[in-house]
Protein backbone atom coordinates (compact mmCIF):
# COMPACT_ATOMS: atom_id res chain seq x y z
CA UNK A 1 0.00 0.00 0.00
CA UNK A 2 1.43 3.33 -1.05
CA UNK A 3 2.25 5.72 1.91
CA UNK A 4 0.08 8.43 2.22
CA UNK A 5 1.50 10.56 4.80
CA UNK A 6 3.34 13.59 3.39
CA UNK A 7 5.39 14.50 5.93
CA UNK A 8 7.05 13.02 9.17
CA UNK A 9 7.00 14.89 12.74
CA UNK A 10 10.39 14.81 14.41
CA UNK A 11 10.03 16.74 17.79
CA UNK A 12 12.34 19.44 18.98
CA UNK A 13 14.77 16.89 21.11
CA UNK A 14 14.50 14.05 18.39
CA UNK A 15 15.89 16.40 15.68
CA UNK A 16 19.53 15.67 13.96
CA UNK A 17 19.35 11.94 14.69
CA UNK A 18 18.33 9.24 12.44
CA UNK A 19 14.48 8.67 12.16
CA UNK A 20 13.35 5.23 11.85
CA UNK A 21 10.32 4.40 9.54
CA UNK A 22 8.55 2.01 12.07
CA UNK A 23 6.16 4.73 12.89
CA UNK A 24 5.29 5.92 9.18
CA UNK A 25 4.52 1.97 8.50
CA UNK A 26 2.13 1.51 11.47
CA UNK A 27 0.12 4.46 10.38
CA UNK A 28 0.05 2.84 7.22
CA UNK A 29 -0.97 -0.41 8.58
CA UNK A 30 -4.55 1.48 9.75
CA UNK A 31 -6.19 0.83 6.50
CA UNK A 32 -10.09 0.64 6.38
CA UNK A 33 -11.19 -3.15 5.09
CA UNK A 34 -14.99 -1.72 4.58
CA UNK A 35 -14.35 1.52 3.14
CA UNK A 36 -16.70 -0.19 0.12
CA UNK A 37 -19.33 0.33 2.26
CA UNK A 38 -20.94 3.50 2.54
CA UNK A 39 -24.30 4.89 4.33
CA UNK A 40 -24.92 1.62 6.36
CA UNK A 41 -22.17 0.53 8.20
CA UNK A 42 -22.06 -3.35 9.94
CA UNK A 43 -23.31 -1.33 12.92
CA UNK A 44 -26.07 -0.40 11.25
CA UNK A 45 -27.07 -3.90 10.26
CA UNK A 46 -27.45 -5.34 13.92
CA UNK A 47 -29.80 -7.17 15.79
CA UNK A 48 -32.94 -4.77 16.92
CA UNK A 49 -32.08 -2.82 13.98
CA UNK A 50 -32.58 -4.46 10.91
CA UNK A 51 -30.24 -2.92 8.70
CA UNK A 52 -32.34 0.45 9.18
CA UNK A 53 -30.75 3.65 10.31
CA UNK A 54 -32.74 5.77 12.86
CA UNK A 55 -34.52 8.07 10.80
CA UNK A 56 -35.63 10.46 14.29
CA UNK A 57 -31.76 10.51 14.82
CA UNK A 58 -30.96 11.63 11.14
CA UNK A 59 -32.92 14.00 11.09
CA UNK A 60 -32.18 15.57 14.33
CA UNK A 61 -28.52 15.24 13.28
CA UNK A 62 -28.95 17.00 9.94
CA UNK A 63 -30.08 19.92 11.69
CA UNK A 64 -27.41 20.46 13.81
CA UNK A 65 -25.18 20.37 10.59
CA UNK A 66 -24.18 24.32 9.73
CA UNK A 67 -24.56 25.43 6.73
CA UNK A 68 -22.23 28.17 7.09
CA UNK A 69 -18.22 27.47 5.88
CA UNK A 70 -15.62 27.39 9.33
CA UNK A 71 -13.00 30.07 9.03
CA UNK A 72 -10.45 26.89 9.07
CA UNK A 73 -8.15 28.86 6.84
CA UNK A 74 -7.05 30.92 9.83
CA UNK A 75 -5.65 28.25 12.21
CA UNK A 76 -2.72 29.56 13.51
CA UNK A 77 -0.45 26.73 11.94
CA UNK A 78 3.29 27.32 13.41
CA UNK A 79 2.54 26.42 16.73
CA UNK A 80 5.61 24.44 18.86
CA UNK A 81 4.61 21.15 18.79
CA UNK A 82 6.08 18.55 21.70
CA UNK A 83 5.32 15.03 21.31
CA UNK A 84 6.71 12.15 23.46
CA UNK A 85 7.44 9.71 20.36
CA UNK A 86 7.68 10.27 16.74
CA UNK A 87 4.46 10.24 14.54
CA UNK A 88 4.05 10.80 10.88
CA UNK A 89 1.94 14.54 10.51
CA UNK A 90 -1.61 13.73 8.88
CA UNK A 91 -2.22 16.50 6.59
CA UNK A 92 -5.26 15.77 5.41
CA UNK A 93 -8.23 13.54 6.68
CA UNK A 94 -7.87 11.71 3.41
CA UNK A 95 -4.21 10.59 4.87
CA UNK A 96 -6.02 8.10 7.32
CA UNK A 97 -7.57 6.24 4.43
CA UNK A 98 -11.12 5.94 6.94
CA UNK A 99 -14.41 4.86 5.99
CA UNK A 100 -15.95 6.57 3.83
CA UNK A 101 -19.02 7.56 5.33
CA UNK A 102 -16.98 9.43 7.87
CA UNK A 103 -14.62 11.21 5.21
CA UNK A 104 -18.36 12.34 3.81
CA UNK A 105 -19.48 13.92 7.60
CA UNK A 106 -16.28 15.50 7.50
CA UNK A 107 -17.08 17.46 4.75
CA UNK A 108 -20.35 18.23 5.77
CA UNK A 109 -18.55 19.59 8.85
CA UNK A 110 -16.87 22.32 6.37
CA UNK A 111 -13.13 20.77 7.66
CA UNK A 112 -11.19 21.27 4.78
CA UNK A 113 -8.13 20.34 6.43
CA UNK A 114 -7.12 19.60 10.41
CA UNK A 115 -6.40 21.76 13.22
CA UNK A 116 -2.24 21.44 14.46
CA UNK A 117 -4.11 19.58 17.68
CA UNK A 118 -5.28 17.22 15.09
CA UNK A 119 -2.49 16.75 12.72
CA UNK A 120 -0.83 15.03 15.70
CA UNK A 121 -3.29 13.91 17.72
CA UNK A 122 -5.27 11.43 15.20
CA UNK A 123 -2.47 9.22 14.20
CA UNK A 124 -1.08 8.51 17.78
CA UNK A 125 -4.89 7.41 18.51
CA UNK A 126 -5.20 5.38 14.72
CA UNK A 127 -2.37 3.44 16.22
CA UNK A 128 -3.80 2.81 19.39
CA UNK A 129 -1.76 3.97 21.60
CA UNK A 130 -2.93 6.12 24.86
CA UNK A 131 -2.54 10.04 24.52
CA UNK A 132 -2.52 12.96 26.79
CA UNK A 133 -3.20 16.21 24.69
CA UNK A 134 -2.80 19.47 25.60
CA UNK A 135 -3.72 22.50 23.03
CA UNK A 136 -5.44 25.61 23.53
CA UNK A 137 -8.75 25.98 23.95
CA UNK A 138 -10.79 26.03 20.62
CA UNK A 139 -8.13 24.30 18.94
CA UNK A 140 -10.52 21.88 17.78
CA UNK A 141 -9.95 18.57 20.43
CA UNK A 142 -13.21 17.40 20.07
CA UNK A 143 -12.50 16.03 16.72
CA UNK A 144 -9.15 15.10 17.76
CA UNK A 145 -10.64 12.20 19.86
CA UNK A 146 -14.07 11.90 17.92
CA UNK A 147 -12.67 10.88 14.74
CA UNK A 148 -10.53 8.39 15.54
CA UNK A 149 -12.31 6.88 17.86
CA UNK A 150 -15.83 6.17 15.12
CA UNK A 151 -12.42 5.40 12.60
CA UNK A 152 -11.52 2.44 14.78
CA UNK A 153 -15.00 1.69 15.54
CA UNK A 154 -16.26 1.14 11.56
CA UNK A 155 -12.77 -0.37 10.92
CA UNK A 156 -13.21 -2.87 13.88
CA UNK A 157 -17.43 -3.50 13.10
CA UNK A 158 -19.88 -4.11 16.46
CA UNK A 159 -19.06 -6.49 18.74
CA UNK A 160 -20.57 -9.46 19.09
CA UNK A 161 -24.38 -9.42 20.15
CA UNK A 162 -24.79 -9.30 23.99
CA UNK A 163 -28.25 -10.37 24.36
CA UNK A 164 -27.70 -11.81 27.51
CA UNK A 165 -26.64 -8.53 29.17
CA UNK A 166 -29.38 -5.88 30.24
CA UNK A 167 -29.17 -2.63 29.30
CA UNK A 168 -26.64 -1.17 27.49
CA UNK A 169 -23.04 -2.02 26.81
CA UNK A 170 -21.01 0.64 24.81
CA UNK A 171 -17.69 0.22 23.35
CA UNK A 172 -16.55 4.12 23.91
CA UNK A 173 -17.05 6.09 26.63
CA UNK A 174 -16.32 9.89 26.91
CA UNK A 175 -16.89 11.74 30.30
CA UNK A 176 -16.91 15.44 30.78
CA UNK A 177 -17.47 17.73 33.85
CA UNK A 178 -20.80 19.32 32.72
CA UNK A 179 -24.00 18.68 31.78
CA UNK A 180 -23.89 21.01 29.11
CA UNK A 181 -20.85 20.00 27.69
CA UNK A 182 -21.65 16.88 28.04
CA UNK A 183 -24.91 17.57 25.63
CA UNK A 184 -22.64 19.47 23.52
CA UNK A 185 -20.10 16.55 22.86
CA UNK A 186 -23.31 14.37 22.16
CA UNK A 187 -24.52 16.44 19.23
CA UNK A 188 -20.90 16.64 17.86
CA UNK A 189 -20.83 12.80 17.69
CA UNK A 190 -24.28 12.84 16.29
CA UNK A 191 -22.39 14.57 13.37
CA UNK A 192 -19.64 12.30 13.30
CA UNK A 193 -21.39 9.47 13.25
CA UNK A 194 -24.10 10.19 10.83
CA UNK A 195 -25.27 7.32 8.48
CA UNK A 196 -22.86 5.16 10.21
CA UNK A 197 -25.03 3.14 12.20
CA UNK A 198 -23.45 3.93 15.25
CA UNK A 199 -25.77 4.41 18.14
CA UNK A 200 -24.66 7.77 20.68
CA UNK A 201 -26.48 8.51 23.69
CA UNK A 202 -26.40 11.25 26.23
CA UNK A 203 -26.75 10.67 29.90
CA UNK A 204 -26.33 13.61 32.25
CA UNK A 205 -27.65 14.69 35.70
CA UNK A 206 -30.54 16.57 36.33
CA UNK A 207 -32.69 15.15 33.44
CA UNK A 208 -35.51 12.86 33.09
CA UNK A 209 -33.57 9.41 34.01
CA UNK A 210 -36.68 7.26 32.69
CA UNK A 211 -36.46 9.01 29.22
CA UNK A 212 -32.43 8.32 29.35
CA UNK A 213 -33.04 5.10 29.95
CA UNK A 214 -35.20 4.48 27.29
CA UNK A 215 -33.10 5.96 24.88
CA UNK A 216 -30.62 3.48 26.55
CA UNK A 217 -32.56 0.44 25.90
CA UNK A 218 -32.58 1.31 22.22
CA UNK A 219 -28.74 0.16 22.67
CA UNK A 220 -25.62 2.98 22.74
CA UNK A 221 -22.45 2.10 20.84
CA UNK A 222 -21.14 5.75 22.11
CA UNK A 223 -22.05 6.74 25.49
CA UNK A 224 -21.11 10.66 26.42
CA UNK A 225 -21.82 11.44 30.25
CA UNK A 226 -21.32 13.42 33.14
CA UNK A 227 -19.61 10.99 35.70
CA UNK A 228 -22.62 10.87 38.87
CA UNK A 229 -25.53 9.91 36.55
CA UNK A 230 -23.01 7.47 34.85
CA UNK A 231 -22.52 5.79 38.43
CA UNK A 232 -26.06 5.86 38.32
CA UNK A 233 -27.18 3.84 35.54
CA UNK A 234 -23.77 1.23 36.35
CA UNK A 235 -25.37 0.23 39.86
CA UNK A 236 -28.81 -0.05 38.57
CA UNK A 237 -27.47 -2.52 35.61
CA UNK A 238 -28.71 0.39 32.69
CA UNK A 239 -25.02 0.30 31.77
CA UNK A 240 -21.94 -2.43 31.55
CA UNK A 241 -18.69 -0.84 30.70
CA UNK A 242 -16.83 -3.98 30.82
CA UNK A 243 -16.64 -3.66 26.89
CA UNK A 244 -15.26 -0.14 27.12
CA UNK A 245 -12.58 -0.01 24.41
CA UNK A 246 -12.30 3.64 24.24
CA UNK A 247 -12.54 5.89 26.67
CA UNK A 248 -11.52 10.15 26.85
CA UNK A 249 -11.91 12.07 29.37
CA UNK A 250 -12.48 15.34 27.89
CA UNK A 251 -11.24 18.40 30.44
CA UNK A 252 -9.35 15.78 32.04
CA UNK A 253 -7.79 17.76 34.27
CA UNK A 254 -11.10 19.14 35.71
CA UNK A 255 -12.05 15.51 36.31
CA UNK A 256 -9.21 14.10 37.59
CA UNK A 257 -9.14 16.62 40.35
CA UNK A 258 -10.77 16.60 43.83
CA UNK A 259 -13.99 17.36 42.95
CA UNK A 260 -14.19 13.90 40.61
CA UNK A 261 -11.62 11.92 40.51
CA UNK A 262 -13.13 9.30 43.54
CA UNK A 263 -15.86 9.29 40.62
CA UNK A 264 -13.58 8.53 37.68
CA UNK A 265 -11.90 5.62 40.13
CA UNK A 266 -15.41 4.04 41.03
CA UNK A 267 -16.23 3.95 37.23
CA UNK A 268 -12.77 3.14 35.62
CA UNK A 269 -12.81 -0.24 39.05
CA UNK A 270 -16.14 -1.19 36.19
CA UNK A 271 -14.18 -1.06 33.07
CA UNK A 272 -12.33 -3.55 31.41
CA UNK A 273 -8.49 -2.42 32.07
CA UNK A 274 -7.59 -3.36 28.09
CA UNK A 275 -8.61 -0.36 26.93
CA UNK A 276 -7.40 2.78 25.04
CA UNK A 277 -7.63 5.93 26.75
CA UNK A 278 -6.89 9.77 25.25
CA UNK A 279 -7.20 12.58 28.23
CA UNK A 280 -7.73 16.06 26.39
CA UNK A 281 -7.49 19.65 27.91
CA UNK A 282 -6.01 23.19 27.45
CA UNK A 283 -4.84 23.25 30.78
CA UNK A 284 -2.86 19.69 32.68
CA UNK A 285 -1.32 21.18 35.87
CA UNK A 286 1.72 18.95 36.77
CA UNK A 287 0.23 17.38 39.68
CA UNK A 288 -2.34 16.32 37.76
CA UNK A 289 -0.37 14.93 34.72
CA UNK A 290 1.06 12.57 37.18
CA UNK A 291 -2.56 11.57 38.19
CA UNK A 292 -3.41 10.89 34.71
CA UNK A 293 -0.53 9.24 33.50
CA UNK A 294 -0.95 6.33 36.37
CA UNK A 295 -4.61 5.59 34.49
CA UNK A 296 -2.93 5.15 30.95
CA UNK A 297 -0.30 2.82 29.72
CA UNK A 298 2.60 3.14 27.44
CA UNK A 299 1.02 6.58 27.05
CA UNK A 300 1.97 9.39 24.16
CA UNK A 301 2.65 13.08 25.74
CA UNK A 302 1.24 15.71 23.04
CA UNK A 303 1.31 19.44 23.45
CA UNK A 304 0.25 22.31 20.84
CA UNK A 305 1.90 25.13 22.38
CA UNK A 306 2.98 26.03 25.96
CA UNK A 307 0.24 23.55 28.36
CA UNK A 308 -1.93 25.67 29.80
CA UNK A 309 -1.37 28.70 27.34
CA UNK A 310 -4.46 30.62 25.54
CA UNK A 311 -4.43 31.91 21.99
CA UNK A 312 -3.18 34.87 20.81
CA UNK A 313 -6.20 35.63 19.02
CA UNK A 314 -7.44 36.75 22.42
CA UNK A 315 -6.83 40.48 23.56
CA UNK A 316 -6.60 40.59 27.45
CA UNK A 317 -7.85 43.54 29.20
CA UNK A 318 -7.28 44.46 32.49
CA UNK A 319 -8.86 46.97 34.65
CA UNK A 320 -7.94 47.58 38.36
CA UNK A 321 -11.94 47.83 39.70
CA UNK A 322 -13.16 47.66 43.70
CA UNK A 323 -15.94 45.38 44.14
CA UNK A 324 -18.57 48.77 44.44
CA UNK A 325 -17.64 50.10 41.33
CA UNK A 326 -17.88 46.97 39.20
CA UNK A 327 -21.24 47.36 37.90
CA UNK A 328 -20.36 51.36 36.73
CA UNK A 329 -16.99 50.08 34.85
CA UNK A 330 -19.33 46.86 33.25
CA UNK A 331 -21.50 49.38 32.18
CA UNK A 332 -18.97 51.64 30.22
CA UNK A 333 -17.23 48.30 29.02
CA UNK A 334 -20.19 46.48 27.13
CA UNK A 335 -21.97 49.66 26.06
CA UNK A 336 -20.19 49.74 22.59
CA UNK A 337 -19.11 45.50 22.14
CA UNK A 338 -21.32 44.10 19.27
CA UNK A 339 -22.18 40.19 19.32
CA UNK A 340 -22.47 38.27 22.43
CA UNK A 341 -20.88 38.80 25.90
CA UNK A 342 -20.39 36.47 28.27
CA UNK A 343 -19.89 38.11 31.95
CA UNK A 344 -18.28 35.13 34.57
CA UNK A 345 -19.29 35.96 38.31
CA UNK A 346 -18.04 33.94 41.52
CA UNK A 347 -21.20 32.98 43.16
CA UNK A 348 -24.97 31.87 41.55
CA UNK A 349 -27.01 34.90 43.55
CA UNK A 350 -24.10 37.33 42.04
CA UNK A 351 -25.18 36.30 38.88
CA UNK A 352 -29.20 36.52 39.22
CA UNK A 353 -28.48 39.88 40.98
CA UNK A 354 -26.23 41.04 38.07
CA UNK A 355 -28.33 39.78 35.63
CA UNK A 356 -31.38 42.01 37.11
CA UNK A 357 -29.01 44.83 37.34
CA UNK A 358 -28.33 44.38 33.42
CA UNK A 359 -32.08 43.85 32.51
CA UNK A 360 -32.74 47.20 34.72
CA UNK A 361 -30.35 48.72 32.15
CA UNK A 362 -32.17 47.76 29.32
CA UNK A 363 -29.28 44.88 28.15
CA UNK A 364 -31.05 41.36 27.18
CA UNK A 365 -29.44 39.40 29.44
CA UNK A 366 -29.69 35.71 30.86
CA UNK A 367 -27.94 33.46 33.18
CA UNK A 368 -26.62 29.91 33.48
CA UNK A 369 -25.71 28.62 37.06
CA UNK A 370 -26.30 25.23 39.35
CA UNK A 371 -29.42 27.24 41.42
CA UNK A 372 -31.29 26.82 37.79
CA UNK A 373 -33.50 23.77 36.96
CA UNK A 374 -31.39 22.08 34.03
CA UNK A 375 -34.71 22.83 31.44
CA UNK A 376 -33.62 26.60 32.18
CA UNK A 377 -29.98 26.20 32.28
CA UNK A 378 -30.08 24.52 28.50
CA UNK A 379 -33.59 27.03 27.79
CA UNK A 380 -30.56 30.19 28.62
CA UNK A 381 -27.75 28.69 26.82
CA UNK A 382 -29.59 27.90 23.83
CA UNK A 383 -31.08 31.67 23.98
CA UNK A 384 -27.64 32.76 24.27
CA UNK A 385 -26.26 30.78 21.38
CA UNK A 386 -29.29 31.77 19.20
CA UNK A 387 -28.34 35.58 20.18
CA UNK A 388 -32.29 35.85 21.79
CA UNK A 389 -30.26 37.41 24.66
CA UNK A 390 -26.53 38.99 23.57
CA UNK A 391 -25.52 38.60 27.37
CA UNK A 392 -25.32 35.28 29.45
CA UNK A 393 -23.92 35.94 33.53
CA UNK A 394 -22.70 32.72 34.37
CA UNK A 395 -20.47 31.01 37.04
CA UNK A 396 -17.62 28.48 36.21
CA UNK A 397 -20.19 26.30 35.13
CA UNK A 398 -19.62 27.78 31.10
CA UNK A 399 -16.29 28.26 31.68
CA UNK A 400 -15.39 24.73 30.54
CA UNK A 401 -15.46 23.60 26.80
CA UNK A 402 -18.55 25.54 25.39
CA UNK A 403 -18.15 26.46 21.77
CA UNK A 404 -20.88 29.52 21.57
CA UNK A 405 -20.09 31.04 17.97
CA UNK A 406 -19.89 34.69 18.16
CA UNK A 407 -19.07 35.67 21.53
CA UNK A 408 -17.24 38.68 21.03
CA UNK A 409 -15.97 38.92 24.93
CA UNK A 410 -15.71 37.40 28.13
CA UNK A 411 -15.98 39.35 31.20
CA UNK A 412 -14.30 38.35 34.12
CA UNK A 413 -16.53 40.71 36.37
CA UNK A 414 -15.29 38.00 39.60
CA UNK A 415 -11.56 37.32 38.33
CA UNK A 416 -10.97 33.72 39.55
CA UNK A 417 -7.87 33.26 41.69
CA UNK A 418 -6.89 30.05 39.74
CA UNK A 419 -4.93 30.53 36.23
CA UNK A 420 -6.39 27.10 34.92
CA UNK A 421 -9.86 28.86 35.32
CA UNK A 422 -9.09 31.76 33.78
CA UNK A 423 -7.54 30.38 30.55
CA UNK A 424 -10.88 28.27 30.44
CA UNK A 425 -13.18 31.21 30.83
CA UNK A 426 -11.74 33.94 28.11
CA UNK A 427 -11.17 30.70 25.91
CA UNK A 428 -15.27 30.95 25.57
CA UNK A 429 -13.87 33.64 22.62
CA UNK A 430 -11.35 33.67 19.99
CA UNK A 431 -11.72 30.24 19.28
CA UNK A 432 -11.05 28.33 15.80
CA UNK A 433 -9.03 31.52 14.42
CA UNK A 434 -11.92 33.96 15.11
CA UNK A 435 -10.73 37.03 17.43
CA UNK A 436 -11.93 37.82 20.74
CA UNK A 437 -11.67 40.20 23.55
CA UNK A 438 -11.54 39.33 27.55
CA UNK A 439 -11.57 41.66 29.87
CA UNK A 440 -10.75 41.48 33.75
CA UNK A 441 -11.66 43.07 36.74
CA UNK A 442 -8.81 42.83 39.23
CA UNK A 443 -8.43 44.01 42.64
CA UNK A 444 -6.42 43.29 46.03
CA UNK A 445 -8.89 39.90 46.16
CA UNK A 446 -6.93 38.69 42.84
CA UNK A 447 -3.04 38.56 44.46
CA UNK A 448 -3.46 34.65 44.71
CA UNK A 449 -3.03 34.82 40.70
CA UNK A 450 -1.44 37.91 39.68
CA UNK A 451 2.01 36.39 38.77
CA UNK A 452 0.86 33.17 36.91
CA UNK A 453 -1.50 36.14 35.39
CA UNK A 454 1.49 38.36 34.86
CA UNK A 455 3.55 35.65 33.15
CA UNK A 456 0.69 34.47 30.68
CA UNK A 457 -0.10 37.54 29.68
CA UNK A 458 3.50 38.43 28.61
CA UNK A 459 4.22 35.26 26.95
CA UNK A 460 0.94 36.11 24.92
CA UNK A 461 2.37 39.17 24.07
CA UNK A 462 -0.37 40.96 25.89
CA UNK A 463 -0.43 44.86 27.01
CA UNK A 464 0.34 44.95 30.24
CA UNK A 465 -0.98 48.21 32.25
CA UNK A 466 1.29 49.86 34.26
CA UNK A 467 -0.93 49.68 37.61
CA UNK A 468 -0.19 45.70 37.10
CA UNK A 469 3.21 45.51 36.47
CA UNK A 470 3.58 47.65 39.97
CA UNK A 471 0.90 44.81 41.42
CA UNK A 472 3.22 42.25 39.91
CA UNK A 473 6.47 43.84 41.57
CA UNK A 474 4.86 44.54 44.70
CA UNK A 475 4.25 40.95 45.05
CA UNK A 476 7.37 39.48 43.75
CA UNK A 477 10.02 41.77 44.82
CA UNK A 478 11.30 40.71 48.04
CA UNK A 479 11.18 43.38 50.58
CA UNK A 480 14.84 43.83 51.82
CA UNK A 481 15.15 42.59 55.77
CA UNK A 482 15.15 44.64 58.34
CA UNK A 483 18.23 44.98 59.85
CA UNK A 484 18.66 43.85 63.64
CA UNK A 485 19.60 46.42 65.94
CA UNK A 486 21.36 44.63 68.94
CA UNK A 487 20.74 46.86 71.70
CA UNK A 488 23.14 46.59 74.80
CA UNK A 489 20.79 46.73 77.74
CA UNK A 490 23.46 46.13 80.33
N1 LIG B 1 -10.60 20.90 11.27
C1 LIG B 1 -11.49 21.82 11.55
N2 LIG B 1 -11.85 22.75 10.63
C2 LIG B 1 -12.75 23.71 10.92
N3 LIG B 1 -13.37 23.84 12.11
C3 LIG B 1 -13.04 22.94 13.07
C4 LIG B 1 -12.10 21.89 12.85
N4 LIG B 1 -11.99 21.17 13.98
C5 LIG B 1 -12.84 21.73 14.87
N5 LIG B 1 -13.48 22.79 14.33
C6 LIG B 1 -14.46 23.68 15.01
O1 LIG B 1 -13.74 24.43 15.97
C7 LIG B 1 -14.56 24.78 17.06
C8 LIG B 1 -13.83 24.52 18.37
O2 LIG B 1 -13.62 23.14 18.53
P1 LIG B 1 -13.69 22.43 19.96
O3 LIG B 1 -14.92 22.85 20.69
O4 LIG B 1 -13.47 20.99 19.73
O5 LIG B 1 -12.42 23.09 20.67
P2 LIG B 1 -11.65 22.62 21.98
O6 LIG B 1 -10.21 22.60 21.63
O7 LIG B 1 -12.25 21.36 22.51
O8 LIG B 1 -11.95 23.84 22.96
P3 LIG B 1 -12.04 23.87 24.57
O9 LIG B 1 -10.64 23.73 25.09
O10 LIG B 1 -12.63 25.20 24.86
O11 LIG B 1 -12.91 22.73 24.98
C9 LIG B 1 -15.84 24.00 16.88
O12 LIG B 1 -16.84 24.86 16.42
C10 LIG B 1 -15.50 22.96 15.83
O13 LIG B 1 -16.61 22.61 15.04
Amino acid sequence: MEAKCKGKYIPPHKRGLIASDTQTSKFEAFINKKDSESAESSWGRRDRRNGLLDSRILTETEAFFSPMKTESESFEENMPIDISEDFPEMTSFEDCEVHQTLLENIKKLHYNKPTPIQKYSIPVSLQRRDLMACAQTGSGKTAAYLFPIIAKMLNDGPPPSQNTVRGAVPVSLIMAPTRELSIQIYEEALKFTYRTGIRVVVVYGGADPKIQSKELDRGADIIVATPGRLIDFTNRGRITLNLVKYLILDEADRMLDMGFEPQIVIILEKMNKVRETGMFSATFPQSIQLLAADLMKDYIFLSVGRVGSTTDNITQKLFMVDENEKREILNQQIKDIKGLILIFVETKRSADFLCEYLRRMDYGCTTLHGDRTQAEREKALSDFKHERYNILVATDIAARGLDIPNVNCVINFDTPNNIEDYVHRIGRTGRIGKKGIAISFINEKNKPVVKELYSLLYECNQEIPEWFEDFYNSLVIKKPKTKRIYRNFN
